[in-house]
């Protein structure tokens, strides 16, 4: 697992936003997965920048989304699909018919989350997956407690995740208890994979995930496990970090002999 601290949150966006262009430049066709949340925002504003300057282009991208509330329409304003729309999708030259995100409002969930999983073999699988995390340690909707061989499939969510999201609800708005989300399984299949955490509030989930054991309690340390991690994240989310003069350390070496 690669840690990256950097100052802020603009320079995780950067550097993520730099990842996703050189996976892109070495495929024009990547499969990228994608997450929503706070966190890659600032990510996603960069990358419709550099498309804005010519530097980039999703023409050939296909996206998988990692989640989705279960009960919210595509166009409801709350649901991931208008999400990424809004933040993403609408500002860039991708064909809208090669983004996927799970389907809310299935008449049959179950079929939903299986036809979800054979549309992401059918893609090639996962090129590079972006994943935020959650004060909890989860990665998509994947919850404490979650089978760390998990595929896509309905998930109840915590009431520290519900409380985390209400933010995005108006008070008298329904607010999903449920989702349906790639499985920890699903998640480990990408080739490689890009966590972002930023922030005080993530420090705790980000020193389990990294220096913790792998458990299901917190499902991101599932990521020890994966051979291509690169974790980026702020000082504030770092500070909980027992060897973060190490990772620094490898860093200046990693760049030392790239020169
Ligand atoms: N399903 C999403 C996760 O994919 C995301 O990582 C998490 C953290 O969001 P934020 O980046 O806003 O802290 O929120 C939700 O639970």
């Amino acid at each position: 697992m690669k840690v990256i601290i950097l100052p802020d949150a603009q320079a995780v966006a950067e550097y993520a936003a730099t990842q996703i262009q050189q996976q892109i430049a070495r495929r024009a066709d990547s499969v990228l997965g994608l997450a929503t949340g706070s966190t890659p925002l600032h990510t996603y504003a960069q990358l419709i920048e550099r498309v804005r300057r010519g530097k980039l282009s999703f023409r050939a991208v296909r996206t998988f989304n990692l989640d989705e509330y279960l009960g919210l329409a595509a166009d409801h304003p709350q649901s991931y699909r208008s999400f990424m729309d809004q933040h993403l999708f609408s500002h860039i030259d991708i064909n809208r018919e090669n983004t996927y995100v799970p389907d809310g409002m299935a008449t049959d969930p179950q079929q939903a989350c299986a036809d979800y999983e054979l549309a992401i073999r059918a893609a090639g699988g996962i090129d590079l997956q972006l994943l935020g995390l959650g004060r909890n340690g989860h990665i998509g909707f994947n919850e404490p407690s979650s089978s760390l061989g998990s595929r896509t499939r309905i998930k109840t969510l915590t009431s520290a995740t519900i409380a985390d999201n209400a933010r995005f609800f108006h008070a008298d708005e329904f607010q999903p208890h449920l989702s349906i989300t790639m499985g920890i399984g699903t998640i480990l299949e990408a080739r490689q994979i890009t966590l972002l955490a930023t922030g005080e509030s993530k420090a705790p989930a980000v020193q389990a995930m990294i220096e913790g054991a792998i458990s299901a309690a917190c499902p991101a340390s599932i990521l020890q496990m994966h051979p291509n991690v690169t974790v980026v994240i702020d000082e504030a989310a770092a500070q909980q970090l027992k060897m973060r003069d190490f990772y620094q350390h490898i860093e200046q070496e990693n760049q030392r002999l790239q020169r």
